[in-house]
């Protein structure tokens, strides 16, 4: 089995990518990513919002009984448009991340980074990451709590520009540093365990990006659901600053503290179920079309 803690003469070296191609694989992967993800995104909300399924199964019979496949993509362009650039810019921060840790360990060309180096090189990319991500979720957000007869904005524009009149572009930006530090320990988690089992995975001898499809698909998708493991908490303190009146929280530190002395430890952990079913296919699709996509660009170029 491979080495997975040293940096030091591993002959599996992944070579050196562009920062062009891994913005644009990164591209490539969310657009995946919603595709894979965007079904049980809807299965969630239709279960979240009406009485008339049983369950999962359910509610994905029903909905293709009724609309056909494409019933299961309603709503899909709004997450398309958003994500694409969000995971065009955390695999491009990755990349950079991985240039400074190589740089600042003294690592050569042809040296493995260590997993502590990754892990680094994850929690760099929530930084670049967290400027889009953080107007997306406050998008998102607001809209997904949304209830039927209490419906404030009509869509993504309409809550845009409606938190902007209410608070001005600042607004938008409210949960930045909930985001930022979901995003950097839940980066940190995505990225050591993807390489962690790749590495693992990969025979004595041979390279972590020769593994078969099968290979990345299990890595990503374990991946994804190591990083909701680590980032819930967060996530749930993030979505109460984004969603609530202002002036209901003064910051992170408030929103755990009420959130804890009002509704205990387990409150931290809510939604963490549907994160977790949805996370290893949307990320299993992700890293796939990461990969996929740069071994196309770099046989062409
Ligand atoms: C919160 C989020 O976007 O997580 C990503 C995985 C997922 O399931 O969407 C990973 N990452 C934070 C690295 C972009």
């Amino acid at each position: 089995m491979a080495d997975t803690t040293t940096k030091d003469s591993q002959p599996a070296a992944a070579p050196q990518t562009s920062a062009l191609k891994s913005f644009l694989s990164g591209g490539f992967g969310g657009i995946c990513l919603v595709a894979a993800g965007h079904p049980l995104d809807l299965i969630k909300v239709r279960l979240q919002t009406s009485n008339q399924y049983k369950g999962m199964v359910d509610c994905a019979r029903q909905t293709m009984a009724k609309e056909g496949v494409r019933g299961l993509y309603r709503g899909m362009a709004t997450p398309l448009i958003g994500v694409t650039p969000t995971f065009s810019v955390c695999f491009w921060g990755y990349d950079l991340g991985k240039k400074i840790a190589r740089s600042v360990g003294g690592n050569g060309p042809n040296d493995q980074l260590s997993l502590t180096q990754i892990g680094f090189a994850g929690a760099f990319s929530a930084i670049p990451t967290t400027l889009l991500m953080t107007p997306m979720e406050r998008i998102k957000c607001v809209l997904q709590v949304q209830t039927a007869g209490n419906m404030k904005y009509a869509g993504p524009v309409d809550a845009a520009k409606g938190i902007i009149a209410e608070s001005g572009v600042k607004g938008l930006f409210t949960g930045t540093t909930a985001t930022l530090m979901r995003d950097g320990i839940g980066s940190v988690g995505y990225f050591v365990a993807y390489e962690g089992i790749k590495r693992a995975l990969t025979p004595e001898g041979a390279k972590p990006e020769d593994l078969s499809p099968l290979a990345v698909f299990m890595a990503g998708g374990m991946a994804g659901m190591a990083n909701w493991a680590v980032a819930i908490p967060l996530d749930v303190l993030k979505s109460r600053l984004q969603t609530a009146p202002p002036g209901t929280y003064s910051g992170v530190r408030d929103v755990l503290v009420k959130t804890v002395q009002q509704e205990g430890v387990s409150a931290l952990f809510r939604g963490l179920g549907p994160a977790m079913v949805r996370a290893f296919p949307a990320n299993a699709a992700c890293f796939l079309g990461v990969e996929v996509s740069l071994k196309i660009m770099n046989s062409l170029w």
